[in-house]
C-alpha cells in the first residue's frame, strides 16, 4: 500500500463559499488528505458537500481560504493540476446519443495521457456494453461510465462525487474494490456520500458536514469512538419496558420503545447485552428481533444532527 501521511496531496484552510445573495454555504472548513488516502466528506442534505468539491475541483474560486492541491491553487493553476486529477461529477451528462465506446473516445481525446479506452471500460465492469448507446444505460451502469472517464486519465487525485448512487449492492462493492485498488496503487481519493457504511468501510479519514462548518473529523474509529452502541428487541405479549431490571442497572443512557419494541443506547454494550439476556433467561421470554451494534457512524450522524437540533432550540430560546 503507498500511503505517505507526510505528503498531503489536499490542503483545505479556512475555506468559504458563498453564493449569489450573500448565503454562505461553506463557512470555514479546514482538512488535509495524504497521498494514497481515501477521505469522505459526509453530511446532512444540503450541508456544503458539493459546494466544497467544486472548489477542490478549481471550477470556481473561494470567496475566502486556501486550496492547494498537488501543491497547487486549483482555479488559478488549473493548467498544472486538472490533468494529474480526475472528476466524476454527480450528472455526467454526456450526449445521450452516443454509445459507450463513443463517449470513452471523446473523452480520451481530451485527456492528457488517456489510457486504452477497452481497459478503463473493464475496469469498470462495462465489457461488453460498449456499443449501447448512453441514454439506454441503466442509472448503475451510467454512474460506472461518469467513473471510467475519470479513470481515463490514471489521476493522481480523484474526486468522487456520490459515486454508488445508483448502484444495486454488487456494483457497489465492485466501485469500493476499485476504490481501494486505486488507493492501493498511491491515489489520492476525494469522495461525498449520501451511504454511512460507504464511508465507515471504505474511508481512511472522513469528516461530517453539518449547515457548512464540519462538525467531526478523523478516522471513522476516532469519529464513532465514545459515541453509544444500540440494542433492540420486542418483548413478548404482556411484558413491557418496566419489566426489564432498572435501566440504571442495565448501563442504559438512552431509550425508546414503540409498543413492544425496546431500543437502548448503552455506552457498556457487553454490560447491557449481558444483563438484558440473563433477565430473558430467568425470566423465561423470547426477545425477538434481536439486534445488538456497536458504536457506528450512523449513531455519530444522528448524534450531530440531534446536538445541533437542540442547539437552534436553545439559540431560538434565548
Ligand atoms: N447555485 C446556488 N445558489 C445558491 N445557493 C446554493 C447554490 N448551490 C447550492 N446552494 C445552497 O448551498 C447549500 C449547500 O449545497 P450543496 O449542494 O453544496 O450541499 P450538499 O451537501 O452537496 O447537499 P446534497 O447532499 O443535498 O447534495 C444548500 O443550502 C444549497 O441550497
Amino acid at each position: 500500500m503507498y500511503y505517505d501521511e507526510h505528503e498531503h496531496v489536499i490542503e483545505v484552510t479556512d475555506l468559504k463559499r458563498v453564493y449569489g445573495g450573500g448565503f454562505e454555504a461553506v463557512r470555514g472548513i479546514s482538512f488535509s488528505v495524504a497521498r494514497g488516502e481515501i477521505f469522505a466528506l459526509l453530511g446532512t442534505n444540503g450541508a456544503g458537500k458539493t459546494s466544497t468539491v467544486e472548489l477542490l475541483e478549481g471550477l470556481t474560486a473561494p470567496a475566502a481560504g486556501r486550496i492547494r492541491i498537488l501543491g497547487h491553487d486549483p482555479y488559478r493553476e488549473r493548467a498544472a493540476v486538472r490533468p494529474r486529477t480526475g472528476v466524476m461529477l454527480q450528472e455526467g451528462g454526456f450526449p445521450a446519443e452516443l454509445t459507450v465506446a463513443e463517449t470513452a473516445r471523446m473523452w480520451a481525446g481530451c485527456t492528457s495521457g488517456a489510457r486504452p479506452e477497452a481497459e478503463v471500460l473493464e475496469r469498470v465492469g462495462l465489457t461488453g456494453r460498449h456499443e449501447v448507446r448512453v441514454k439506454q444505460l441503466s442509472g448503475g451502469e451510467r454512474r460506472r461510465l461518469d467513473l471510467a472517464l475519470a479513470l481515463l486519465g490514471d489521476p493522481e487525485v480523484l474526486f468522487l462525487d456520490e459515486p454508488t448512487t445508483g448502484l444495486d449492492a454488487e456494483g457497489r462493492q465492485d466501485t469500493w474494490e476499485l476504490v481501494r485498488a486505486l488507493r492501493d496503487t498511491g491515489t489520492t481519493v476525494l469522495l461525498t456520500t449520501h451511504y454511512l457504511e460507504e464511508a465507515e468501510g471504505l474511508a481512511d479519514r472522513l469528516a461530517i458536514l453539518h449547515e457548512g462548518r464540519i462538525a467531526v473529523s478523523g478516522t471513522p474509529a476516532e469519529v464513532t469512538a465514545g459515541r453509544p452502541s444500540r440494542m433492540s428487541f420486542e418483548l413478548p405479549d404482556g411484558y413491557f419496558l418496566g419489566d426489564l431490571p432498572p435501566l440504571a442497572e442495565l448501563g442504559v443512557c438512552g431509550h425508546e420503545t414503540d409498543g413492544r419494541v425496546v431500543r437502548l443506547r448503552t455506552t457498556g454494550l457487553q454490560r447491557t447485552a449481558t444483563r438484558v439476556l440473563a433477565w430473558a433467561e430467568r425470566t423465561g421470554v423470547e426477545l425477538r428481533g434481536l439486534d445488538v451494534r456497536s458504536a457506528s457512524l450512523e449513531e455519530a450522524f444522528l448524534g450531530i444532527a440531534r446536538e445541533q437540533a437542540r442547539q437552534q432550540v436553545r439559540e431560538v430560546a434565548a
